[in-house]
């Protein structure tokens, strides 16, 4: 594949307008209404003719959640365990404190409800439900309620929900399980904010439902941008191309080198590994269609890296540090050659539920702080309020709120 510079990339690029129709758009509005008027009935009609599955109960038994955890091999259940105490010391030392100030307070308060989705469509995702569930925990979030379309009754996903004690689990998928957290159903009650990734009805919907309930943010396909030099390890650099290329035939990778050479023989390795991995269909679809080497200067290549503000920056380069300092926009960076970005994946520690499609430019990855409130509490001292009282009675006179300007000035001392 041939390398572009920068400008030729803009040029080319544009946001990923692909993942949502006019068509979907339509069937999820339908899908919406149709849950918000007849709830649990609903849910089975879609349950069965988007997932086949006719269910007799949407809430899960919780002896199947434990079921599930005890028939899990030891090898799987010490990965998630270490996995949850990551994941949990990371999300408490980045939970936000009150902040006491005196005649001011800033105080953080737990959402009440929150409605998690965990993916489960074409494949299972432990890490997702360790991803959003635990920061949720940490918040201090009092109900967590979780819907999956996952039917199988043994299964990791139920299995990892119940290693982190949620008991609230519905075999739900898609638009219509988003529907159900917004708006309650007989089953599910209507939470406070829906977070979680999933496909594009998923994605959709919860931007329709935002507003009558917060959500976290509204993910596409995952993306990587790797800033690479001659010191990079190909082969490594090769196999980060392909763990994103294989999420997705949509996934996005972006390879930045100011180095035409190493580019080149990292497109030549890819070439020459591609045939041998296991979702190599994937993989050529995307990198087909979404890949991008591009090759120019440092600084440009730092203009366009804030451009883009991938979901996943990697710098694997000798100046690190000069580099990852000049990034301002991404979902979340990884420095250094060792650390890549699959073990953010599942163990690292901070979620890998991340905002992608350039969103990072104005948000930010999921932490327990998604899942917390806050307010201002306000309690003058009297000398502080007959110091400025004068000022704001000003203020209500011209603009001729008078109740305000007596409620002021009724207070205020001679
Ligand atoms: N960003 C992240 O952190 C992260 C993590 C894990 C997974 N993901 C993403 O989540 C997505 C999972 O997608 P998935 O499809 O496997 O599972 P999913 O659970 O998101 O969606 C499955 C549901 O889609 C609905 N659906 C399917 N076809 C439909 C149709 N024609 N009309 C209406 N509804 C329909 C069904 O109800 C089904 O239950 C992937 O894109 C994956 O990359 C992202
Ligand atoms: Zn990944």
């Amino acid at each position: 594949m041939k390398s572009i510079n920068v400008k030729e990339f803009i040029d080319t690029f544009s946001s990923d307008e692909s993942y949502t129709s006019a068509e979907q758009l339509k069937n999820v509005m339908d899908i919406l209404n149709d849950v918000r008027q007849n709830k649990d009935q609903a849910l089975l009609d879609y349950t069965s003719r988007f997932d086949g599955q006719e269910l007799d109960e949407i809430k899960v038994p919780l002896s199947y959640l434990k079921e599930s955890y005890e028939q899990l091999d030891e090898d799987i259940k010490k990965a998630l365990v270490t996995a949850k105490e990551r994941i949990e010391a990371y999300e408490k030392s980045i939970k936000y404190e009150d902040r006491n100030l005196g005649e001011f307070t800033y105080v953080y308060r737990p959402l009440e409800r929150v409605g998690i989705y965990v993916p489960g469509g074409t494949a299972l995702y432990p890490s997702s439900v360790l991803m959003t569930v635990i920061p949720a925990q940490v918040a201090g979030v009092k109900e967590i309620h979780v819907t999956t379309p996952t039917f199988e009754r043994n299964n990791i996903t139920f299995a990892t929900l119940y290693l982190l004690g949620v008991e609230n689990v519905y075999t739900v998928g898609g638009a219509q399980a988003v529907a159900a957290l917004a708006y309650g159903t007989e089953t599910i009650p209507k939470v406070d904010k829906i977070a979680g990734p999933g496909n594009a009805y998923v994605a959709i919907a919860k931007r329709l439902v935002y507003g009558d309930v917060g959500i976290d943010s509204i993910a596409g396909p995952s993306e990587i941008l790797l800033y690479v030099d001659e010191s990079s390890d190909v082969d490594a650099v090769v196999y980060d191309v392909f763990a994103q290329a294989e999420h997705d035939p949509n996934a996005r990778t972006f390879l930045l080198s100011e180095s035409e050479a190493f580019i080149q023989k990292v497109e030549q390795r890819m070439e020459e590994l591609i045939e041998d991995q296991p979702r190599k269909e994937i993989i050529k679809h995307s990198v087909a269609n979404n890949h991008y080497p591009i090759v120019d200067t440092r600084e440009n290549l730092i203009k366009v890296s804030n451009y883009i503000a991938a979901e996943h920056v990697s710098v694997q380069h000798e100046e690190e540090d000069a580099i990852v300092d000049a990034i301002d926009y991404a979902g979340a960076i990884f420095k250094g050659k060792t650390t890549c970005e699959a073990i953010g994946d599942y163990v690292a520690g901070p979620s890998h539920v991340l905002p992608t499609d350039r969103t990072a430019r104005f948000s930010h990855g999921l932490n327990v702080n998604d899942f917390m409130t806050s307010h201002s509490i306000i309690s003058l001292t009297n000398e502080t309020y007959q110091s400025i009282v004068g000022d704001a009675a000003i203020i209500a006179d011209r603009e001729g709120l008078f109740a305000h300007k007596a409620s002021l000035l009724v207070r205020k001392e001679d």
